[in-house]
């Protein structure tokens, strides 16, 4: 067979994710027009596109021993000179890979088209950063702190669990999830894995390196999501590395800017993989099954990926734990969810989504993507792209426009929570004080929704909605340096702790079993069993949630549980807590 051919067969191996496959034929290329004395460029052009192929596997070395060869033969081959620059860049040579883009941006100015300056003005600044970082020893520090999800085959199990839930498209918001039958609070809905997990150093002794460990984070889930899915074009024939590139497909979507542009891809795709029935991968043609599947996970589309679906939250007090996931990416937000997520951080980083609320079958679920026990104007802050309308945030809406005393409060909440980082640097009297000015502004606001005419006709639950903006001032009065003494309790200390239980009502309403209200509870009760008042509580009614609380302390302060054993125990509290409603 002619040469010509055998590289237009590596071509389209490459193309098709073959990457092993489309080196054998590079190698029979290069073998043959050496023989054939047929044109440099030729063996130029083979050794280049092998190097590609290797680049593919992350096989840096020799990558970078076939551009040598490439360069030693045309120096100035533009294609080899930036796969030299990748290699290197996969070797950590970050030094030459600044001299490389330095290069190619200087003598190739005129051959290059915008996008490509763009693209190589990036990766100048990112291996600038990154040379910086290692010449301070800071970026192997770095390094150290940050992980990859360990997932030994290549891709993590996303889905572990899918329950009664379907994907449905929705009507502004592009697709959504949906119960299949009607929960209970309690009831699991589904488990998932991340595709891609970083830990991110939020501080590193007195340095503060969060907005650089950001970025940092941004660029790694970046990196880990596309290995993860050029893993998965080598993988192809196998399903679960198929369902990989359907889910990143999924959420590259163009969203929002064309919504409903791309399909609401089938459950099946979020099947967990020991879930999937025996001879399932020899049915499924990954070909031409799914019709918006294709091999176009540019930079660009990846990047939306990672900017669009990172969930952050705090891991402790010196990282935060960011991630994609698939499923739970899917899901919409509100205020008054009627699903909680917990996530466990054990063997690997799990998010586990249950009901907490009734749920008639066909209804939309929704959890809530950030802290909704504050102020509207706090949680728009939040997600300024997300303007949510959910029935909460429309009445708020209404009421502080109508009832000024009531946004002057919540204002002052919001203050007042600004300064929450220094609360416990003041000194007792100091403290006390401020603690009252917070007692003085709930008491204000319970005020306003007994009296107040817009206010009183409120129904119960609108009631708990506007409590529940002002759960962070509640905080306060957890202040342990403030909490009861060993003695009886006194007339006021019984009515502090009947605005705690308002609160805590008011969240089971909001969202029960959330993260928030748990650690809220737990705070309250551990500080309540700390001083023994637990007999003193029961004449006034108060052992019930002296009960529960009692118990998620238990489990929140509990020595480290396996993940099955969590997992039972939360569905036990979050009925527990639902239950009580
Ligand atoms: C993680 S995605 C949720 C799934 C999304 N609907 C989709 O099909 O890709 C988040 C995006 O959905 C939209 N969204 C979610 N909840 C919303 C809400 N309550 N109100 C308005 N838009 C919402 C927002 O545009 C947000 O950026």
């Amino acid at each position: 067979m002619a040469a010509e051919a055998i590289r237009a067969e590596g071509n389209d191996l490459y193309a098709r994710g073959r990457y092993t496959q489309a080196i054998n034929k590079y190698e029979l290329y290069i073998e043959l027009v050496t023989k054939e004395k047929g044109g440099l460029d030729r063996i130029v052009c083979g050794h280049s596109n092998r190097a590609q192929a290797y680049l593919q596997l992350r096989k840096y070395t020799k990558a970078l021993e076939d551009v040598r060869k490439a360069l030693e033969l045309d120096p100035t081959h533009l294609k080899s000179l930036v796969r030299k620059a990748k290699a290197l860049e996969g070797l950590k040579i970050y030094q030459d890979v600044v001299t490389i883009y330095k290069s190619l941006l200087q003598n190739f100015k005129d051959q290059l088209h915008d996008v490509h300056v763009k693209d190589f003005l990036r990766s100048l600044q990112d291996a600038e950063r990154k040379d910086k970082m290692t010449r301070l020893g800071q970026y192997e520090e770095l390094v150290d702190s940050y992980w990859d999800q360990p997932c030994p085959n290549g891709a993590p199990m996303m889905e572990e669990y899918v329950g009664p839930v379907e994907l449905r498209r929705v009507e502004r918001m592009d697709r959504g999830l949906f119960a299949t039958k009607d929960l209970e609070p309690g009831d699991l809905l589904f488990v998932s894995n991340s595709i891609v997990t970083v830990r991110v150093p939020i501080a590193k002794g007195d340095i503060q390196i969060s907005v650089e460990s950001k970025s940092e984070a941004m660029h790694l889930v970046l990196d880990s999501l596309k290995r993860f899915v050029n893993h998965a074009f080598d993988n192809l024939q196998d399903f679960s590395q198929f369902q990989l590139l359907v889910q990143v497909d999924t959420l590259a979507g163009p969203y929002p800017t064309a919504p409903l542009s791309r399909d609401c891809p089938s459950m099946r795709y979020f099947t967990p993989v020991n879930a999937l029935p025996p001879g399932l991968r020899n049915l499924m043609r990954p070909d031409l099954d799914h019709p918006t599947i294709r091999a176009d996970f540019s930079h660009s589309t990846l990047m939306k990926v990672v900017e669009r679906r990172q969930f952050t939250h705090w891991g402790n007090d010196h990282d935060e734990l960011t991630g994609i996931y698939a499923l739970p990416s899917l899901m919409n937000h509100s205020c008054t969810p009627n699903v909680t997520v917990t996530t466990m951080q054990n063997e690997s980083v799990t998010k586990i989504f249950r009901a907490c609320k009734s749920v008639k079958k066909g209804e939309e679920l929704f959890y809530a993507y950030h802290n909704i026990f504050c102020p509207l104007e706090d949680r728009r802050a939040f997600y300024p792209t997300l303007c949510c309308t959910c029935a909460r945030c429309k009445l708020e809406e209404r009421l502080v426009a109508e009832v000024p005393a009531l946004k002057s409060l919540e204002a002052q909440c919001s203050k007042f929570w600004e300064q929450k980082s220094s609360f416990s640097q003041l000194s007792p009297e100091e403290r006390a004080k401020r603690r009252n000015q917070c007692i003085i502004c709930i008491r204000l606001v319970e005020e306003l929704l007994q009296k107040n005419s817009k206010l009183q006709i409120l129904r119960t639950h609108e009631k708990d909605w506007i409590r529940a903006t002002l759960i962070r001032f509640h905080r306060l009065l957890l202040d342990p340096a403030l909490s009861l003494k060993d003695d009886a309790l006194k007339e006021d200390q019984l009515s502090e702790m009947r605005l705690i239980f308002e609160a805590v009502r008011a969240m089971r309403t909001v969202n029960p079993g959330s993260d928030i209200a748990l650690a809220m509870i737990s705070e309250e009760y551990s500080r309540v069993v700390n001083q023994n008042s637990r007999k003193e509580l029961e004449p006034h009614g108060l052992s019930d949630l002296f009960l529960t609380g009692l118990e998620i302390t238990r489990l929140m302060n509990g020595p480290k549980l396996k993940y099955r054993t969590i997992l039972k125990l939360f569905n036990y509290t979050s009925i527990l807590l639902c239950g009580h409603q």
